[in-house]
């Protein structure tokens, strides 16, 4: 296997009382669609907040594209964190325009296409957008990115059902023409887990489990069936 594009050793942070990651350890390898997944409070967000230097490890190594996490990397890496909101004043087209000449590796064709699909008003300012309509904005901004690495913190939140599957369907074109690696958390297991290739479930800030999505679901029916089932262990 080649150099993993995150590599997290024994990795911990506290925030006062709360040990939000507890002696982490996990790789996530290059090229795959890494879905990290747990309930509320499991870790996630920190997790993505680490690998791109927002917070700093209390303890631990982390190794992003070959590097500790910084400038650098943060180049490489297309991030949308969870609640992300977009500038109120900004239209559909004046983010695609900000999109091309600002952020590296930006696909304005590929971004104005899939604002097409999706639907969104190019004349609207974010102002008069649905909630649903700012996320898909937001995830446009991110997807259309020619970087190693997109991070995704929840990017389905706020779309409704029905959108949702040519949401998804517009990912997958959008990342498989390119050699990247897509790591994401989702609470919209059974909708996004076609995507998956690796799983990654996280439990009180630690790796509880992990596979390829494949094996998983030869041994457990679906990848949502297993995390309902290790949420049920967790219960216990
Ligand atoms: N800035 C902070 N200050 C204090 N506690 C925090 C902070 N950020 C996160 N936490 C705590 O750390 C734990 C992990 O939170 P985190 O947001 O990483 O979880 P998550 O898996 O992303 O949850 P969700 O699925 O609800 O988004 C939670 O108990 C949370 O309350």
């Amino acid at each position: 296997m080649s150099e993993p594009v995150i590599e997290a050793k024994v990795l911990s942070k506290r925030y006062g009382q709360k040990q939000a990651i507890d002696q982490l350890t996990l790789q996530v390898e290059r090229g795959s669609v890494t879905a990290l997944l747990g309930a509320n409070g499991a870790g996630k967000s920190t997790f993505f907040r680490m690998v791109t230097g927002l917070v700093s490890p209390d303890s631990g190594e982390l190794t992003v594209l070959g590097r500790a996490p910084g400038w650098q990397t943060n180049r490489q890496i297309a991030y949308l964190p969870d609640r992300a909101r977009w500038y109120k004043q900004y239209t559909t087209e004046g983010t695609l325009r900000f999109g091309e000449q600002f952020l590296p590796g930006f696909d304005s064709g590929l971004a104005k296409k899939m604002a097409e699909q999706m639907h969104l008003p190019f004349e609207m300012p974010v102002q008069g957008m649905s909630k649903g309509q700012e996320a898909r904005l937001m995830l446009i901004l991110c997807v259309c990115r020619d970087v190693p690495l997109i991070i995704l913190d929840e990017p389905f939140s706020g779309i409704d059902g029905a959108s949702r599957a040519a949401i998804m369907d517009g990912l997958i074109d959008a990342i498989s023409e390119r050699q990247q690696t897509l790591l994401l958390s989702t609470h919209e297991i059974t909708e996004a887990e076609g995507l998956f290739d690796n799983v990654l479930f996280l439990s009180k800030g630690h790796l509880r489990f992990s596979g390829s999505a494949e094996a998983l679901r030869a041994e457990f029916g679906s990848i949502d069936r297993l995390a309902r089932q290790l949420s049920e262990e967790e219960q216990l």
